[in-house]
């Protein structure tokens, strides 16, 4: 079993690139497959998900060609129109996939998604919007047999809680369908824009995505385009506490900073000292971080609940208390116990943990249960004293390009074993 052996308490100083989003990246390899001409995809990230999004698109006779981070889906050929159970499991965003191939075939055949266990992840919303777009789905034995005899039909869907899959789901099969489709409660995530903006580079006419109400216009055909991943926010949140946590000096390269709001204000809340130069930050983490009031995560412009695990290992070394409400997911407090074994003192009461920073953390055997999770202990690690051990290193290959590599870059000892 593979494990990550992490020497903590090097400094952190120099200077990374931040990859491509994952979150970006996976919705737009499934919107490729609604061009009749191929699509380019630059700065794909090198992820386990990225990999999986592949083998999706190569079953259904896709052809794709990836040359470093640029990959080239050729959707010409497609021949199939349903994703085996064991590829719909190996990611959440294999549910992406109903859309688009519902509004390129007029049926798709997927069985429920995997991805991080974070509570229950039900895809009624999504399920729900699509029916309204007139997309049939009868369930049973696990499995959606979809289809839409008269093909899809814009009209107006209102979400009960801004899913940010549910709208991915709907701007794919919304694209192409009959008439105007309006989401009411969309999701606001860059990813949600970015995704508009690659399929209104295929000829899409989407507008307000990364507003509340999106309006789709339908169009009868797309081509593939040519477009380059948003670098990714929660990459740049976990490094950045990496930094905070071993009083590092390190410049993230090529970040967007709007994306980044609440993040940037929360660790300034802790005493990092941020300088932004264009799409270049620099964070200088003070001698001893400072608690953190209440962080409480929310849809996007709010704090992302992705970046909840990473930025409480840097509360767990913070001078005081610090409160954290998860308001997104039911269960996403798996990292608490792992940090616990590492000297971390918290304390969990539903939807709250309360952090109460302790001067120093030390090494230990830990497993990573979910991505960000898992993130987490390897930002702790870097701090903790000794050799912190990581395993469940696959959930990590999942969301973080070459983590090792990164961080040994800007001066962490660790290795892979
Ligand atoms: C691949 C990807 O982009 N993953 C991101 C996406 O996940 P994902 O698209 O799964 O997240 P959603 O925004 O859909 O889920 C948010 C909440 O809504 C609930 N819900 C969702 C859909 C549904 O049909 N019914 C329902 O009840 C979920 O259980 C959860 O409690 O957004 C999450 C919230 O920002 C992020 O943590 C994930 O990293
Ligand atoms: C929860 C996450 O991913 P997914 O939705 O793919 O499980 C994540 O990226 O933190």
């Amino acid at each position: 079993m593979a494990k990550l052996m992490v020497q903590g308490g090097k400094r952190l100083c120099g200077e990374l690139t931040v990859h491509g989003a994952k979150n970006s990246a996976l919705p737009l390899l499934a919107a490729s497959l609604l061009g009749d001409t191929p699509s380019i995809i630059h700065n794909c990230p090198e992820l386990s998900d990225v990999d999986s999004s592949i083998h999706i698109l190569e079953w259904l006779g896709c052809r794709v060609k990836r040359e470093g981070s640029t990959i080239v889906v050729d959707s010409s050929s497609i021949d199939r129109c349903d994703i085996p159970d064991n590829l719909m499991r190996e990611m959440r965003s294999s549910v992406v996939f109903l859309g688009a191939i519902a509004a390129k075939c007029g049926k798709a055949r997927i069985s429920f998604p995997g991805g991080c266990e974070l509570g229950p992840r039900p895809i009624d919303l999504h399920l729900t919007a699509l029916r309204q777009l007139g997309l049939t789905i009868d369930e049973g034995h696990g499995e959606l047999d979809c289809y839409a005899k008269n093909g899809l039909t814009g009209t107006e869907i209102t979400l009960s809680f801004p899913s940010v899959g549910a709208t991915e789901n709907i701007i794919l099969a919304g694209a192409t369908a009959k008439g105007t489709t309006r989401i009411l409660n969309a999701a606001r995530e860059p990813e949600i824009s970015d995704l508009a903006d690659f399929l209104n580079g295929c000829g899409a006419r989407i507008y307000g995505a990364g507003e509340g109400t999106i309006r789709i216009e339908g169009v009868s055909r797309l081509s593939g385009t040519e477009h380059t991943v948003i670098p990714d926010r929660i990459c740049a949140a976990t490094y950045m506490a990496a930094a905070a946590v071993t009083q590092g000096n390190i410049c993230l390269r090529g970040i967007i900073p709007a994306h980044l709001g609440p993040v940037l204000s929360l660790f300034s809340e802790a005493g990092c000292d941020l300088s932004l130069n264009g799409r270049d930050l620099r964070i200088t983490a003070p001698p001893r971080l400072h608690s953190l009031k209440t962080v409480r995560t929310m849809p996007y412009p709010g704090f992302p609940t992705d970046a909840q695990a990473p930025v409480m290992s840097m509360a767990a070394l913070a001078d005081g208390t610090s409160v954290f409400v998860e308001n997104i997911f039911e269960s996403r407090y798996k990292h608490v116990g792992e940090l616990m074994r590492l000297g971390a003192h918290i304390k969990v009461e539903g939807k709250v943990a309360v952090v109460e920073g302790v001067p120093r953390l030390s090494g230990a055997p830990v497993e990573a249960t979910d991505l960000r999770g898992g993130a987490a202990l390897v930002v702790a690690g870097l701090a903790a004293e000794g050799v912190t051990e990581i395993t469940g290193l696959h959930h990590l290959d999942r969301g973080y390009e070459h983590m090792e590599d990164t961080l040994r870059a800007v001066g962490a000892v660790l290795e892979r074993v």
